[in-house]
């Protein structure tokens, strides 16, 4: 395989009648960072899920390297009463290794995402942007080459996103893995992403893509960032009118 995800003529329809998707295609290079955007509602969430397996797409083929990828949320959703160690073991454990291996993945995992102080903590010793950075390393314990993030930074506040922002470019780069990330936020789509992938809804599919020249390390507001932002931006308002009127 020499994509790293395949998408080919992808359609999703609900039970009830909604056409999430209709005919997607998309191909993402190995070490590839995609960002995905698009109104609420285009499908964006329901592309990640058939990607990561968790809906079955009601036409066309899915292929992810690896055979799997992982999976982080919103919500870091680690469980309050393990310690912050515990938690990246949680993939480790459910694959069956060693507790000595764990205990030292998990540790090298948290040091990674620079929380190695933290291991004994319990999650609601640390702040959103440490819980968010945690989950990160948990979604690394899953070693899947390929990572869909569902908005992952959103709930964060701006200075703490843009620390993210440069925690998992680094993370990304070092360990060389294929990012599809969804995102409301054009800004920050075109910080992070190689290429930005346009969706329009009702039903979704793909109507332009980006590539986003723009030199790393990038900041979310210098001008070329915002240039191109700009540019998106001005077609996802095309494509909004075009559902109102
Ligand atoms: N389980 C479901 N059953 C029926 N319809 C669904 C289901 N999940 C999503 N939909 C519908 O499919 C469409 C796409 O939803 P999806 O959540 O994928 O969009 P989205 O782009 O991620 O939206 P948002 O940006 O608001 O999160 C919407 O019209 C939604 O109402």
């Amino acid at each position: 395989m020499t994509v790293a995800v395949d998408l080919r003529g992808v359609s999703k329809r609900y039970p009830g009648g909604t056409v999430a998707l209709d005919g997607v295609d998309l191909a993402v290079e190995p070490g590839e960072f995609v960002c995905l955007v698009g109104a609420s509602g285009c499908g964006k969430s329901t592309l990640l899920n058939l990607v990561a397996g968790l809906d079955s797409a009601t036409a066309g083929s899915i292929e992810v390297d690896g055979g799997r990828a992982a999976f982080m949320f919103q919500e870091p959703a680690l469980f309050p009463w393990l310690k912050v160690g515990q938690n990246v073991e949680v993939p480790l454990k459910l694959r069956g290794v060693g507790r000595a291996e764990r205990r030292a993945r998990a540790a090298e995992l948290l040091q990674t995402v620079r929380l190695g102080d933290v291991v004994d903590k319990r999650p609601h010793e640390l702040s959103g942007g440490m819980r968010q950075r945690v989950a990160l390393a948990r979604t690394l314990a899953h070693d899947a080459r390929v990572l869909l993030m569902d908005e992952p930074f959103a709930a964060l506040d701006a200075m703490t996103r843009d620390a993210l922002h440069d925690e998992l470019e680094r993370v990304w780069l070092e360990r060389n893995l294929t990012v599809l990330f969804v995102t409301h936020n054009v800004s920050e789509a075109v910080r992070l992403g190689d290429r930005v992938i346009l969706l329009a809804s009702r039903p979704g599919r793909v109507i332009e893509e980006f590539e986003v020249e723009a030199p790393r390390p990038r900041r979310l507001d210098s001008p070329d960032v915002a240039a191109l932002a700009g540019r998106v931006t001005e077609r996802l308002k095309e494509e909004v009118r075009r559902h109102v009127h």
